[in-house]
């Protein structure tokens, strides 16, 4: 479901005299349908810079990064945002707020997105936020004003709202208490079961173990260090 091959990447630094960091080469990974792998390596090895790249916010400078049956390394914007809305979903530990909107309509937006109908999303929505315990007087309400870790769950609840075929999860559990925590890797488990192919970041070193099938070390892909 998501094959890489031969990725390198280099940030030049632009107000810094052109200045080259090289910091990943020549990485290759594959993740079946309803695997879950881990991206682990020390800080600083390369781990989100490859998330960002197969999500398409950063470009490569060579190789292929395959999702479905898209190369995201070579994909027109287009083409990549058709393929975020169908295919790659990604949940990081962040909501981005719209102001305004109310909470249900954020987390059924990715549905009505993929053509699912208005009341189907909406359940599907219900669902999901009394499964993450957003308590219902708060569903009609913006998230902009929610704590930190209501948003973190209303972000959560959107990420896993479309059954997206791929995933990316940055963090997915951090900082949340440990009965949201076991909700979200039961998400996690139940995309699995599905079929959904998963690449992951999580510090927290039990999750991982729990719900990822193996582990990949970025390190093993910087540059002078290629196994
Ligand atoms: N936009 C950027 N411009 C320049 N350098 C960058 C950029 N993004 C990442 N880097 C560099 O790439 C290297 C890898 O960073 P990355 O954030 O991918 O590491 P990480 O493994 O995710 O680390 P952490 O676990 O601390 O989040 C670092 O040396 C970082 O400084």
């Amino acid at each position: 479901m998501i094959e890489i091959s031969g990725v390198s990447k280099s940030f030049v630094l632009h107000n810094q005299g052109s200045a080259v960091i090289p910091v990943m080469q020549d990485a290759a990974m594959t993740v079946a349908p309803g695997e879950c792998v881990a991206l682990v390596g020390a800080s600083g090895a390369g781990k989100s810079t490859l998330m960002r790249m197969i999500y398409g916010n950063y470009l490569a400078n060579a190789g292929q990064i395959v999702v479905g049956d898209v190369d995201v390394a070579q994909a027109e914007p287009r083409e990549i945002l058709a393929l975020r809305r169908e295919v790659l979903g990604y949940v990081s530990q962040f909501l981005r707020v719209v102001p305004r909107v109310a909470t249900i309509d954020v987390v059924a937006e990715p549905l009505l997105q993929v053509g699912v109908d208005g009341a189907a999303a909406r359940a599907r929505a219900e669902e999901l936020l009394r499964r993450l315990n957003i308590p219902e007087r708060l569903w009609s309400l913006s998230p902009t004003t929610f704590s930190g870790g209501e948003q973190q769950r209303v972000n959560i609840a959107r990420g896993f709202a479309h059954s997206f075929p791929a995933l990316l999860l940055d963090e997915p559990t951090a900082s949340l208490d440990a009965t949201n925590r076991e909700v979200v890797l039961s998400l996690i488990e139940d995309a699995k079961a599905r079929g959904a192919a998963i690449v992951g970041i999580f510090h927290d070193e039990a999750a991982r173990e729990r719900v990822c099938d193996r582990e990949i070390d970025v390190t093993g892909f910087t540059p002078g260090m290629a196994a």
